[in-house]
């Protein structure tokens, strides 16, 4: 039994318009998406901007409606998370993209890290705030921070407020969403360290939403890559850098920094290649809307839900 299982799973979002507002289109911001999850691991989930990660994340939590397609989490079905018993709404939490703007500056951190305790548990206000002062001390700030207020830290500092947030209820599962790409490039690499140490601290299974390859790399064992609202590809880590299939996913690959000097010409080599391919191959690839065509999978694990062509 996987420990999370998503499958088919699509969320539109209705456009309206006309004058009486009815519903004229949709956005299919997540269309047909299917993967597992395996306990203890990072299951990184991979696109450009628009490609539906978020969206994907947000609906496993129930912060966006699904349309249809199910979410399995320890075999209970969750596809309606906040129908949920409390105990499995506490297991899943969010870390949200942005420390700026995620954490409320209008309150002390003690009230912003124990609102997930005050929402599920009930403790006197002597054991909320020594449970508060663990929580900063696990994250590596001073337990007497809990009475400032955000702006009183650095990017990174907030950022593991948040992450004190998420874990206050002894989650399971976190689904974070970008978790780093707002902070300074100086810093990202503490935070992700950080978040490797307290995954095996805490037994923490993460769904990690990123577009940037190289943190995705560092910090997965299994990547989905997204365009479109679609998989166009899954696989470990290993085979989604050493041989990806999809163009999409080679374009990705090969634009990833050149960081190691005695690789550069091998990249360079594979980035004039993949260019070619895509000239040359575009239409084996997408079709006329430019979605992307199912390819070969790499592996049996492979649940990739596209098209056929032809
Ligand atoms: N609440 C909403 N209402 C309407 N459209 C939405 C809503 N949320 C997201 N979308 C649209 O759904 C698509 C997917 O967005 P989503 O944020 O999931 O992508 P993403 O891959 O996470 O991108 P980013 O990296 O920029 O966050 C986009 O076209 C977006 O504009």
């Amino acid at each position: 039994m996987a420990f999370l299982e998503v499958k088919d799973l699509k969320v539109h979002f209705p456009i309206k318009g006309g004058i009486f507002g009815r519903t004229v289109d949709h956005i299919k911001a997540v269309d047909g998406v299917s993967f597992e999850l395996e306990k203890g691991k990072t299951y990184g989930l991979v696109g450009e901007s628009g490609s539906g990660k978020t969206t994907t994340g947000r609906a496993i939590i129930g912060l966006n409606n699904i349309t249809s397609g199910s979410v399995t989490y320890e075999g209970q079905d969750i596809t309606n998370i906040r129908r949920a018993k409390s105990s499995v709404r506490k297991d899943i939490q969010m870390i949200f993209q942005d420390p700026y703007s995620s954490l409320n500056p209008k309150k002390r951190v003690l009230d912003i890290v124990a609102e997930p305790i005050r929402n599920f548990e009930s403790m006197t206000k002597k054991e909320e705030r020594i449970r508060v002062q663990e929580l900063m001390e696990l994250v590596g700030l001073s337990p007497e921070s809990i009475l400032k207020y955000p702006h009183e830290f650095s990017g990174g500092q907030r950022q593991r407020i948040g992450i004190a947030r998420a874990v206050a209820l002894k989650p399971k599962l976190i689904v974070a969403d970008e978790p780093v790409s707002a902070l300074d490039v100086s810093v990202q690499a503490q935070v992700l360290n950080f978040m490797q140490d307290i995954q095996k601290e805490l037994d923490l299974t993460y769904l990690f939403i990123g577009h940037d390859l190289g943190v995705i790399k560092h910090m997965c064992d299994h990547i989905g890559i997204m365009y479109r609202g679609r998989y166009v590809e899954e696989g470990t880590v290993n085979d989604i850098f050493t041989n990806p299939q999809h163009i999409y996913t080679k374009r990705l690959v090969a634009a990833i920094p050149d960081i190691d000097p005695n690789k550069r010409a091998e990249q360079r080599a594979f980035r004039k290649e993949v260019q070619t391919e895509y000239e040359q191959s575009f239409n084996d690839y997408f079709d006329e809307e430019g979605l992307a065509y199912d390819l070969k999978p790499i592996s049996d694990t492979h649940l990739v839900a596209l098209p056929e062509k032809g």
